[in-house]
């Protein structure tokens, strides 16, 4: 059981109790994340999966996007992923997202010249490991992918929103839609809404240590 709101500490705590103590894989909670996602991603009729981009950066938030990414090309649907940041600092979890699109021969590309070329885009960049302002290619990342036509899915946490507080650090994502996993995030308020766009709530198998 969990409560309604987390902060980013409780979110931590949560998983690693859940994954060390209850043990429940890490893996298996990122299948199911990325699971909730593609589900809303399939059957939200705001979303036009014709053309998908999955931007993902290297920590665990970036391994639910790939994860995102492979089960909706399994399903024939036509997705790249977008792969931010350097490969040789990639969780264990997210190296092994990696490794599973490779097999299925995903496009994986370290460049996009064109944002509007796509329909929708997901955003794992960064969720609650959001820990300093966002600069640089990130921050260009951000604001190409807030500039394109395409309606933008969260996870977990629009990119660049401090979970916590709901302040902006530098730059954020303007999602049409979060799925955030086990419970709402403090910093997710009146104010944020631009930023979160309408959020679900997604029961992926958390337990809140007790
Ligand atoms: N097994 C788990 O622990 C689970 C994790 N989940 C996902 O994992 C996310 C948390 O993953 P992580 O803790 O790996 O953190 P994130 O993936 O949110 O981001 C952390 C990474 O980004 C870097 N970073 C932080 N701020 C930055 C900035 N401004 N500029 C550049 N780099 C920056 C950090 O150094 C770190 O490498 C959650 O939000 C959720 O999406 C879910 O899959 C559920 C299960
Ligand atoms: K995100």
């Amino acid at each position: 059981m969990t409560k309604p709101v987390f902060s980013i500490q409780e979110a931590r705590e949560a998983d690693a109790y859940t994954i060390n103590e209850v043990g429940i894989p890490s893996a298996v909670l990122m299948e199911r994340a990325a699971l909730a996602v593609a589900n809303e991603l399939q059957t939200n009729e705001a979303f036009d999966l014709s053309k998908t981009l999955v931007v993902a950066a290297t920590g665990n938030n970036g391994g639910d996007g790939l994860a995102v990414a492979r089960l909706l090309f399994v399903q024939g649907l036509d997705v790249t992923v977008l792969l931010l940041g350097n490969e040789a600092h990639a969780t264990v979890e997210t190296q092994r997202q990696l490794k599973i699109c490779r097999h299925y021969r995903i496009p994986i590309v370290t460049t996009i010249a064109d944002f509007a070329a796509f329909t929708t885009i997901v955003d794992g960049i960064f969720g609650v490991g959001l820990a300093r302002p966002v600069e640089g290619a990130f921050a260009e990342t951000i604001q190409a992918m807030n500039a394109s036509p395409a309606n933008i899915m969260a996870i977990d946490v629009p990119s660049g929103l401090q979970a916590d507080t709901g302040e902006i650090l530098g730059t954020a994502i303007q999602a049409a839609t979060t799925v955030t996993m086990a419970a709402r995030k403090l910093g997710f308020t009146a104010k944020s809404e631009p930023n979160t766009g309408h959020v679900i709530v997604a029961d992926i198998g958390v337990y809140q240590p007790h």
